[in-house]
């Protein structure tokens, strides 16, 4: 337990710059705005709009948002040299004191070597006249050591001292090829802080890619190493495997204030919005099972977990589903799902049914879940319909097999139990509908007319439960109704000509009037 007042940490959010840079996120003016008004209301405290020397699109989202947005600050990113320094103040100066320039430089040998072709002594110098030029626009300077973690970390300690004496007011240290883990990563961060002299003349920020899955890990033993600020993305898109996912990041200090002693400005509820909207405009949709804003995140299938989430929801709930913005968590129904969440969910369907029929209905109920991956309210009402027709039945279908295809002639064979006795007979037909309903005449030996046939899908998917009806007569006898539902067409065919036939045996012409 930790009694210490929370301290609060920057979120920095980068999903219009770093985030845009994920292959096929691109996205124009209009739709940066709209990103960042989401922004705003998650309250992050600063939005890194673009990279203004890039295009004139960016420069002018950049100015946009600068123009637009109140509350958060307004980043930029530009390379160290004066003419990528001077756009990005263009842009950025609309926001006034809040707009931020983001100058950086690789500090890393092999960067330095092998992409700059320059000498540590020059990448100094670059990066300290950098933060002057852009200190003479604002006092609001942000710079970055690119590749910092691997950089020589006396080095590293050196540029971060000169430029926070040349005016920096935050330093970041990205792990911009997603290459550290948190023990290496809180070390680089308490070296600095141990070693750099000015250190606290500046805020440490960190930027963590997410090449090893290690992102948000890294970002947290950054905090507890003594940064104060995260830069993140929405969804955790952003250059290869992506950056420190931010709803990530914001829900691990929330949900374990226990042992981290941190907090951020963030309305939490606002994230799952924020979310959809990113998928909205990019197209590139959220994995499933993604921690927080992934589909599954408050799903739960397995019945004994059911069972919990009934009794107590914390039984497997670490955070409630309306803190991110959801409505509530979500019981699915498929194979692995018990008797206490079907009960529940028929009740909510309206289904009260006794001991018997709801052991009926869940026995069918597992069969159709051993066939599809998830069961659906729909699927649940045609088989609560199913099992509550409650009729005596003089012909059961016990099974069924049929060939058709282009060049074969239809056939089926269906097996029946009539007043408890195996009868069984094959025809052909005109299809395999047909062929069944044949086959089905001549067991039951009944002159019956097919007046209506029809099929629908009760569900979506080529899974799904398809329900047939159909209406049948006798000579001058009041048409019947009858229904089936099974994932087999055909199936479910049979099923409602044998449940038409056996209402048509037990009823009464009295009784027909009211079925
Ligand atoms: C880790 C990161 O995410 S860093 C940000 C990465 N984001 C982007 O690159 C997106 C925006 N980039 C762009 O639109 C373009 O790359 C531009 C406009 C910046 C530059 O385009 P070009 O002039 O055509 O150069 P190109 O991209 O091919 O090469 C990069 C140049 O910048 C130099 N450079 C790279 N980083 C820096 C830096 N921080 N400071 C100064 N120069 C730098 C490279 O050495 C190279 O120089 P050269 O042209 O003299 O050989
Ligand atoms: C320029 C910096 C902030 C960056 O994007 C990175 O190093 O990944």
């Amino acid at each position: 337990m930790n009694n210490t007042e929370p301290r609060t940490i920057k979120i920095f959010d980068t999903t219009l710059r770093d985030g845009e840079q994920s292959p096929g996120a691109s996205m124009n003016i209009e739709e940066k705005l709209r990103l960042a008004k989401q922004l705003q209301k998650l309250n992050v405290d600063v939005i890194e709009a673009g990279f203004p020397i890039a295009s004139e699109g960016d420069f002018e989202a950049v100015k946009k948002v600068a123009q637009n947005i109140k509350g958060p600050e307004i980043a930029g990113l530009c390379r160290s040299g004066f003419k990528d320094i001077d756009r990005a103040w263009e842009a950025l100066k609309y926001a006034e004191e809040k707009g931020r320039i983001h100058t950086f430089i690789a500090t890393s040998d092999i960067h330095m070597k092998y992409k700059l072709q320059m000498t540590p002594a020059q990448v100094l110098e670059s990066a300290v006249k950098g933060v002057k030029r852009a200190r003479s626009y604002t006092a609001n300077v942000e710079f970055s050591c690119e590749d910092a973690v691997r950089t020589d970390l006396k080095f590293l300690a050196e540029v971060v001292g000169a430029v926070i004496d040349a005016g920096a007011s935050v330093v970041n240290i990205p792990d911009t090829v997603g290459y550290t883990i948190p023990f290496e990563y809180f070390n680089i961060i308490k070296y600095l802080k141990d070693n750099v002299k000015n250190i606290d003349d500046a805020i440490i920020s960190v930027h963590c890619h997410n090449d090893l899955g290690l992102s948000v890990a890294n970002s947290i033993a950054a905090v507890q190493a003594g940064a104060g600020q995260v830069e993140c993305t929405i969804n955790g898109i952003g250059e290869r495997a992506g950056n420190c996912s931010l709803e990530e990041f914001v829900m691990a200090i929330r949900t374990r204030g226990d042992i981290l002693p941190f907090k951020t400005n963030v309305v939490t509820d606002q994230l799952t919005p924020a979310s959809r909207l990113l998928t909205q405009v990019t197209g590139i949709v959220v994995q499933q099972n993604k921690a927080i804003v992934g589909a599954n995140a408050f799903a739960h299938e397995a019945g004994i977990h059911q069972h919990g989430m009934l009794m107590e929801k914390s039984t497997y709930e670490i955070m409630t589903p309306e803190s991110v913005g959801l409505k509530s968590s979500a019981l699915v129904l498929g194979k692995h799902s018990g008797r206490h969440a079907f009960k529940k969910r028929l009740e909510e369907l309206g289904h009260e049914l006794d001991d018997e029929a709801l052991n009926k209905a869940f026995t069918r109920f597992k069969a159709l879940a051993d066939l599809k991956k998830e069961v659906f309210d729909e699927d649940l009402d045609a088989i609560v319909l199913d099992e509550a027709k409650n009729i005596e039945e003089k012909y059961k279908l016990s099974h069924i097999t049929v060939t058709c295809g282009s060049f074969a002639v239809a056939t089926a064979t269906v097996q029946m139990e009539i007043d408890g006795m195996q009868v069984r007979a094959a025809e052909l037909g005109d299809g395999p509908v047909d062929a069944t309903m044949k086959a089905i005449k001549k067991l039951t030996k009944r002159d019956v007319k097919l007046l209506q046939y029809n099929v629908g899908a009760i569900t979506g998917g080529t899974d799904a439960i398809g329900e047939v009806t159909v209406r049948i007569t006798e000579e001058d006898r009041t048409p019947v109704v009858g229904r089936g539902s099974s994932t087999d067409i055909i199936e479910a065919s049979a099923k409602a000509y044998i449940d038409a036939l056996n209402r048509l045996y037990f009823a009464t012409d009295r009784d027909l009037e009211t079925l």
